[in-house]
């Protein structure tokens, strides 16, 4: 057996041509969706993240605002360049890049910014928000996780879906947003602190591998016919190494390619929150 490709790209490019429409519907009312990213440090990962999200803007029609800072900024310098965004008309929502280097308070600055203008979904008021299950930006790879799965036609209700990597930006926030009456699955969060975790992934339905540990799921460990998401980004020998591993295909019934696969469904939830954004705010 080999898996069905999970196609992130693909599905990216569909997203990104409607939201191409929906720009254009916004700008012929008088609203530029506009998206701010702020970049602290010189990070050559983090410069090629920052790179692509505003070449995905451009393509859509999103008009974008760079504030791009030394390594050695302040706080009160970062906290400076996220007031001008939060004040700025032009920037209808904006990202801080993750990590920021170790000396500034990356909470404080993630609370500093408005919550409405804040397309990552990340912002403390907007996870509570989830908690709550009241509308409100979503975090990006969790959505797009959730999209993902819906345009292949893996049903999430009363699905046992193992979600390894309790990170704020992916597994906690997967949890959360998986376990709420539309999506009404099953949800059990594994970590480094799990005791068996072959035996937990081993029952799932759908495995999302979010630990930044380079193949940590192998094929045994897969129920045949499982669907698997792999959201690693290890650098090894150079090259990207997913938390799954390639013979994973042989076991799963569909499996996202990694490049290609939950990367891109990132980005293209990144530019969807910052056109609900400014539709929100055109209401
Ligand atoms: N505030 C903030 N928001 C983020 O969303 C955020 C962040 N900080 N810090 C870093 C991580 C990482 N991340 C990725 C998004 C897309 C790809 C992506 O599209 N990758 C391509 C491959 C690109 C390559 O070749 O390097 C793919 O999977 O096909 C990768 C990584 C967003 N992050």
């Amino acid at each position: 057996m080999s898996a069905q490709k999970l196609d992130g790209k693909a599905t990216a490019a569909k997203i990104k041509a409607d939201l191409t429409g929906r720009v254009a519907a916004l700008r012929a009312r008088g609203v530029t969706p506009g998206l701010g990213t702020v970049l602290v440090g010189d990070d050559p990962g983090s410069q090629i993240y920052v790179a692509g999200k505003h070449r995905d803007c451009a393509e859509v029609g999103i008009s974008s605002i760079r504030k791009d800072l030394p390594a050695s900024a302040t706080q009160a310098e970062v906290e400076a360049a996220i007031d001008e965004l939060n004040a700025d008309p032009a920037c209808t929502g904006y990202i801080v890049q993750l990590p920021l280097p170790g000396h500034l308070d990356a909470m404080a600055l993630l609370e500093r910014i408005d919550p409405a203008k804040d397309a990552d979904g990340l912002h403390p008021v907007n996870l509570g928000r989830l908690v709550h299950m009241v509308d409100a930006p979503l975090p990006c790879t969790p959505r797009g996780i959730v999209v993902l799965l819906q345009e292949y036609g893996v049903p999430l209700k009363g699905a046992d879906v193992v979600v390894i990597g309790r990170g704020i930006t992916v597994g906690r926030s997967l949890g959360l947003l998986l376990t709420r009456r539309s999506e009404n699955a099953t949800v059990t969060l594994c970590h480094t602190g799990t005791q068996d975790l072959a035996a937990h992934v081993r029952r799932a339905d759908i495995v999302v591998a979010a630990a930044g540990v380079p193949h940590l799921v192998t094929p045994d460990m897969v129920k045949p016919g499982a669907a698997v998401l792999d959201v690693g980004v290890s650098r090894v020998d150079g090259k990207i190494a997913g938390d799954v591993a390639p013979e994973v295909a042989e076991v799963a019934a569909f499996l996202t390619p990694n490049p290609g696969g939950v990367g891109p469904m990132t980005r293209a939830m990144l530019l969807t929150n910052v056109v609900e954004a400014a539709e929100h705010a055109a209401a």
